[in-house]
């Protein structure tokens, strides 16, 4: 495989000459034989010269994502149709879970998010160099992506970002494990949304928030006459499921039997509804998340080992917030503005002393607790600017962890804030912004379509039409 000298040959294809230029010398003074090139064609032609000469391609090659001519999942996917052994890694700036994924479901072997670590790039090609000779699989490296839905840039969500675009193409279930509001729900969603289930059903459900004597018939389903109150048929969520991913939230709050249950579903891939006698088959991905100590509730009796290991084959956890502050202000920005887009307003802004006070909050209840402060402030602070007196008000009435409070509570606080703004239409405001947030979220529940939210919210259609359109208007 390696040239006359024996060195491994590595191809860097970058149209950024400096990063071609400081990563050949790298990989050179590490002893590879190594040739850059410009764009995918270029390396492609000689790949081509290569073939003609009868000589085999190189060892591992190197390709950044955005270039001019073909992009590098073009080439990763040319090179993989014709060269299925030859290790990729695609480098890129571009570090969202979209391109990871991209790269990852493309066979890339490797994501080195840009800009990099010489050192890093050169451990990352001796690495693989030598897990190629050695024929083995591929296993964990460095660096990698971030943002989408999920915002952070922190080495510790670089990694989990990392791992979600290799996990998402493995048929594998995964417990995701955090504090409350860590974002163990937008994992989920995340390793769904790029996996090949992707055009099947994300369902979701949280044992916690079920009552116990229903958690049966709501995983399962039942049929009609199963027990009291089950006038029809109800299909379960492991059957709404199928073909994509279940994902069970707060799995350490259920009850034995149901996880004995559970446990012989996860392993046959069959059940029966309560009280059912058809035998159902189905395919689904099963990603649980906790907050808690799952072993140790096995240590005492209410979690069952078996269970935890089915659940447990990839494990990703989520860091605390407080242990990756620098996300913060980012985290904050971002929330300001998806308020301000929500509002139809100017994104207001922290200053410096705004930026201090959040950065010195412990966070208990992690991103969830930043987004709801963030929520407040873009409706109440006064000015467009965030000062650390207006965090500081709204983090002394705080929202105990995970919940706001009640929403009459809410209302009562935003009232007194704008008469003491010196507003004088409340009614009128208070009203659109009741309707906004029942369409909002009546529409976010139906996936926007408009007859179900207004069938939901018991109104007209036409007064949901037209309760959008003046929205719109203004
Ligand atoms: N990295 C992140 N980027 C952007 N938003 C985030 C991030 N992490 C969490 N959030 C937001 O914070 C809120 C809480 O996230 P999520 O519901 O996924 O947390 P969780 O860990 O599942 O919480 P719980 O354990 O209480 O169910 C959501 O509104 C989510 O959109």
């Amino acid at each position: 495989m390696h040239e006359g000298n024996g060195a491994a040959v590595v191809w860097v294809v970058d149209d950024d000459r400096s990063v071609r230029f400081v990563l050949a010398a790298a990989l050179g003074d590490a002893g590879y034989e190594v040739s850059g090139f410009d764009s995918a064609q270029a390396a492609l032609e000689a790949l081509g010269r290569r073939t003609a000469q009868h000589q085999p391609a190189p060892d591992l090659l190197f390709t950044d994502v955005r270039m001019p001519g073909d992009d590098g999942l073009v080439l990763l996917e040319k090179l993989k149709a014709a060269h299925p052994a030859l290790p990729v890694i695609v480098m890129s700036a571009y570090t969202d879970i979209a391109s990871t994924a991209g790269a990852f479901r493309g066979g890339a072997h490797e994501f080195l998010s840009k800009p990099f670590d010489l050192d890093d790039a050169v451990a990352l090609a001796a690495r693989t160099l030598r897990r190629e000779a050695a024929a083995e699989p591929a296993g964990s490296a460095p660096e990698a992506a971030a943002a989408d839905a999920l915002i952070g840039d922190t080495p510790a969500m670089r990694e989990l970002f990392r791992a979600i675009g290799r996990l998402a193409q493995a048929p594998l279930n995964v417990l995701v494990t955090g504090e409350t509001g860590t974002g163990k729900e937008l994992v989920a969603r995340a390793l769904h949304r790029e996996s090949p289930r992707a055009r099947l059903p994300f369902i979701a459900m949280n044992t916690a928030a079920v009552p116990s004597e229903l958690l049966e018939s709501e995983l399962f389903g039942h049929e009609a006459g199963a027990f009291t109150g089950a006038a029809r048929r109800h299909v379960g969520r492991f059957e709404q499921a199928d073909g994509g991913t279940l994902f069970l939230d707060e799995i350490g709050d259920m009850p034995l039997p149901l996880q004995t249950r559970l446990l012989r579903v996860l392993a046959e891939g069959e059940f029966f509804r309560v009280g059912g006698r058809e035998l159902i088959r189905v395919d689904v991905r099963v990603i649980a998340a906790t907050h808690q100590q799952l072993e140790a509730l096995v240590a005492e009796g209410r979690f069952r080992a078996d269970l935890l290991h089915r659940l447990d084959v990839v494990r990703l956890r989520l860091p605390p917030l407080r242990e990756r502050r620098a996300d913060v202000p980012r985290l904050a920005e971002a929330f300001l503005q998806a308020a301000a887009a929500r509002f139809q307003a100017p994104a207001k802004r922290f200053d410096r002393e705004a930026r201090e006070r959040l950065l010195a909050h412990p966070w208990p209840g992690n991103v969830r607790e930043l987004e709801n402060l963030c929520w407040r402030l873009a409706a109440l602070a006064a000015g467009d600017t965030i000062t650390a007196a207006d965090v500081e008000g709204a983090l002394s009435a705080p929202a105990p962890p995970g919940e706001e409070g009640s929403w009459e509570d809410a209302l009562g606080r935003w009232v007194r804030e704008r008469l003491a703004a010196g507003d004088s239409d409340l009614h009128a405001q208070a009203l659109e912004r009741f309707d906004h947030v029942l369409l909002e979220a009546a529409l976010a529940h139906t996936g926007g379509r408009r007859a179900e939210a207004a069938a939901r919210l018991g109104l007209g259609r036409n007064t949901v039409t037209r309760k959008l359109a003046g929205r719109r208007r203004r």
